[in-house]
């Protein structure tokens, strides 16, 4: 096994994100104590899911796999039920726990179904695409999504430890994989831009799931969130930085009825909110336009529909950062000095969206 790096996250109950090769291994003894622990996952990762169960087996657990549907349908209330529907037939105590394998969608799934049975029971996330490893998986956010809007119905319940398994990488598809990238760059533009001058030097290496570069992306990124969320779980303050580009992003995948990907939208939603930084007066020229330069050089979409814009207005007026009818946006005041814009009108709004708009 290649040298495994630990990244704790604090806060008030501090867990280790480890990050590194074939490291299934590692999830029994963060299991210990458990009697039964269910296994969720989607059809695309049922071969992943089977390994861990044989491995939580061997170590004496009693796997309980619980098969749900893929990406954002699996995020559902009523996929949610049939999960809490299986634990009560196996008797799932206190002790006992869940584990996400999959992407983003998966671990939103399985960490809301922990922290709803019994109140709150142990989980970890396998994560097995890039979202999820540089995102979904760390910080302790858990949800699904409603026909109001993306994540409305959720909980904040940290897990036990997060295992990054880069080998699981080489099934990802390649599309997914970049759009993971997505949430990398927004983490360059927050808080790391040492993350911006590695994927601009080789935008096809960032995006090689074998090589290095990902590795120290992964890394990074992570680091980027741990620091936040260890003192802000709760998103009460400074967490709300790491939806930088998500108010435009989820309005996006609401319109698009979750048929889009997260990380594509945040891509577009990174460009706007850029553009709505630089329209402020916060944000200088350069800055803005190196969003639009490096998400297009890893291939990310930057553009939506003119016509769009009502629909998306009113979607956005749903955001968590919303206070009554006022809009708050992350926007950024230079590189790595991200800040909250509080009630922008929605003139600034409509003529911010030109730079998004096709
Ligand atoms: N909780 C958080 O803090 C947080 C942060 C960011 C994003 N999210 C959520 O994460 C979700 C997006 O995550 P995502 O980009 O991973 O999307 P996803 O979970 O929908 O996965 C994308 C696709 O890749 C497949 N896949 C994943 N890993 C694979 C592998 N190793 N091999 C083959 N196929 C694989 C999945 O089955 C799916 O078809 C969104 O719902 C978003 O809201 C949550
Ligand atoms: O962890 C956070 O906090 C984030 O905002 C990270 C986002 O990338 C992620 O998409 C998150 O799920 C969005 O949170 P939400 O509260 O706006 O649903
Ligand atoms: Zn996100």
């Amino acid at each position: 096994m290649d040298e495994m790096t630990r990244i704790t996250v604090g806060g008030e109950r501090p867990y280790d994100v480890l990050v590194g090769r074939d490291l299934l291994d590692e999830l029994p003894p963060l299991l210990a104590g458990a009697d039964q622990v269910a296994i969720l996952y989607a059809p695309p990762l049922k071969a992943h899911a089977d390994a861990v169960g044989r491995r939580l087996a061997a170590a004496g657990r009693r796997p309980l796999p619980i098969e749900v549907p893929d990406a954002e349908a699996g995020k559902d209330i009523g996929v949610a039920d049939r999960c809490w529907e299986a634990l009560g037939a196996a008797g799932f105590t206190r002790t006992d726990a869940v584990v996400g394998i999959g992407g983003g969608a998966v671990t939103d799934l399985a960490g809301f179904v922990a922290a709803c049975w019994l109140r709150g029971v142990r989980w970890i996330p396998v994560s097995t695409s890039l979202l999820g490893m540089v995102d979904a998986a760390v910080g302790g956010k858990t949800g699904i999504n409603t026909g109001a809007g993306k994540n409305l119905v959720g909980a904040f319940h940290p897990p036990a430890g997060v295992l990054c398994d880069l080998s699981l990488l080489s099934t990802l598809p390649a599309v997914d994989l970049v759009a993971g990238l997505a949430e990398v760059v927004k983490c360059g533009f927050i808080a790391d831009p040492a993350i911006l001058d590695l994927v601009e030097a080789d935008p096809a290496r960032a995006a090689d799931p074998d090589g290095p570069v990902v590795r120290e992306l992964v890394e990074r990124a992570v680091r980027v969130k741990a620091d936040v969320v260890a003192g802000d779980l709760r998103e009460v303050g400074r967490r709300e930085i790491l939806n930088y580009g998500h108010t435009l992003a989820h309005a996006i995948e609401k319109v698009e009825g979750y048929r889009w990907r997260h990380g594509h939208a945040v891509a577009v939603g990174l460009v706007y909110a850029a553009e709505l930084g630089r329209l402020a007066g916060r944000l200088d020229a350069a800055t803005a336009d190196r969003h639009r330069a490096t998400l297009t050089a890893l291939g990310l979409p930057t553009g939506y529909p003119a016509d769009a814009w009502p629909g998306l207005l009113a979607a956005m007026r749903v955001d968590k950062k919303a206070r009554g009818s006022r809009l708050r946006f992350v926007v950024l005041d230079g590189p790595a000095r991200p800040s909250i814009l509080d009630g922008p009108d929605d003139d600034l709004l409509r003529a911010a969206y030109a730079a998004v708009a096709r």
